[in-house]
């Protein structure tokens, strides 16, 4: 097994190790936010029809090649068209159908006019001016043609997509199967938060944020609950997470201290272990180890960093196994606009908010960034990957930035 490799080798590492999941069909509406399983091609034009898009007569354009304000050419009116209903008859020389927004553009008409244009009287309208073939007809394919790929697989689905696969009539979306992500949190200090707080104990509060950001990112996480620091009640747990889910998360235990019996856990199970530690603070302390071709990560207890291994290395592998093309977050460079005074032996993520102000990126702290602080990752939008071997960092200097996904709109 490797120990202390970088956050990149690990990523390559385990990235090689997942596929991703199964897929399905769901309602339209159940397909929100969900990956396409595959193209979709639409199976018939959109429009289907020509039609009228707005409240006036069909007429032949050629017929008011003559209309003058003083010399009006007047049509016979043969029959009414609602949006909905086909016409029965066709448009001839001399004859006009009146047809309402979303009526089928009758046969042998070319143009449609609107009934501001023209004045009726009886059974006959009349044209003041020429009008231009084509001009006033959505034609049919106009949006999209028969056979188009409207959506590639690996998009997500959103809902303007929602709407255009309504109108293609397409009522079941092939997408991923939601990637179901077990959570587990060792230690014998953790309560849940619904509890009554005891002496020595704390609340439990990774499993629910990394919870929460499983259901941010569509997927399904299962909480698997607390376990306390015991090799053989941890490994039983991390077998019954391997049954429920696709990925299994555990939380604590993987440092060196005396009760850290994750790795151990592990071994006992018959998990081959792939690599302990990593090269970056915060959240070193992770191993990763595979059962049956599932990845089981143990990340640090320490909620920040449990957070950002998170991020950094568990959301990417995650990305891949929902289908997503695209797995690895924006990186992007900025200014910063305050002094960090600490050096940085090893490398280094910062937490950080990054502002875009005329086309340029700043980035400021967003707070403590000491190991045991959770809340400066509330307003955190952006880790600063400070190299190994830097020494303090300076306001105005340029730094490099992983953008986070804990805000949908993303800090554009
Ligand atoms: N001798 C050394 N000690 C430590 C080292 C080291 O290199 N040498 N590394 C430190 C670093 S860095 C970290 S991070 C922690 C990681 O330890 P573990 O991953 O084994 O995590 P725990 O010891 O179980 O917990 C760390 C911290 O977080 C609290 N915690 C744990 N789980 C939760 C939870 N679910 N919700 C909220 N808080 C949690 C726990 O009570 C501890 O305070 O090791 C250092 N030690
Ligand atoms: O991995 Mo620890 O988070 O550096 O505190």
């Amino acid at each position: 097994m490797k120990t202390s490799i970088s956050l990149e080798e690990a990523q390559a590492t385990l990235l090689t190790l997942v596929r991703p999941v199964a897929q399905g069909q769901v309602p339209l509406l159940a397909a929100t936010g969900r990956v396409l399983g595959r193209d979709i091609q639409s199976g018939v034009n959109l429009p289907v029809f020509s039609k009228s898009p707005l409240d006036g007569y069909a007429l032949q354009a050629k017929d008011s090649e003559q209309a003058k304000p003083s010399q009006p050419v007047t049509l016979t009116v043969i029959e009414e068209v609602r949006a909905g209903y086909v016409p029965r008859n066709k448009v001839m020389a001399g004859t006009a159908i009146k047809v309402m927004t979303g009526a089928p553009v009758p046969e042998g008409a070319d143009e449609i006019v609107k009934f501001e244009d023209v004045t009726r009287e009886g059974n006959s309208i009349k044209l003041f001016s020429p009008v231009t073939p084509g001009k006033n007809v959505i034609r049919a394919g106009e949006d999209v043609i028969q056979g188009e790929t409207i959506a590639p697989g690996g998009m997500v689905v959103t809902p303007p997509l929602v709407g255009l696969l309504a109108a293609i009539g397409v009522a079941a979306v092939p997408v991923f199967e939601k990637v179901r992500i077990a959570i587990l949190s060792t230690g014998d200090e953790l309560l849940d938060p619904s509890r009554d707080l005891l002496p020595g104990k704390i609340y439990n509060s990774n499993l629910h944020s990394l919870g929460a950001y499983c259901l941010q990112l569509g997927t399904a996480p299962v909480d698997m609950g607390i376990v306390p620091d015991e090799t053989t009640a941890i490994a039983a747990r991390i077998s019954q997470a391997l049954q429920a889910s696709d990925l299994v998360i555990t939380t604590g235990g993987v440092s060196v201290g005396d009760y850290d019996v994750v790795p151990a856990a592990l071994t006992q199970l018959g998990a081959e272990l792939i690599f302990w530690k990593l090269d970056m603070k915060p959240g070193s302390p992770v191993i990763a180890a595979s059962y049956n071709n599932k990845l089981i990560i143990g990340l640090s207890g320490n909620p920040a960093a449990a957070l950002i291994t998170f991020d950094l290395l568990v959301v990417p592998l995650i990305k891949k196994m929902m289908g997503l093309e695209k797995q690895f977050p924006l990186k992007v460079s900025a200014i910063l606009t305050e002094n960090f005074n600490k050096s940085s032996q090893q490398r280094r993520f910062l937490r950080a908010r990054v502002q875009r102000d005329k086309a340029m990126n700043y980035v400021k702290l967003t707070g403590e960034q000491s190991n045991g602080v959770l809340k400066s990752m509330i307003d955190c939008n952006a880790l600063i990957d400070v190299p190994a071997g830097s020494g303090p960092l300076l306001a105005g200097q340029e730094v490099s930035a992983v953008v986070l996904g804990h805000e949908p709109g993303g800090f554009l």
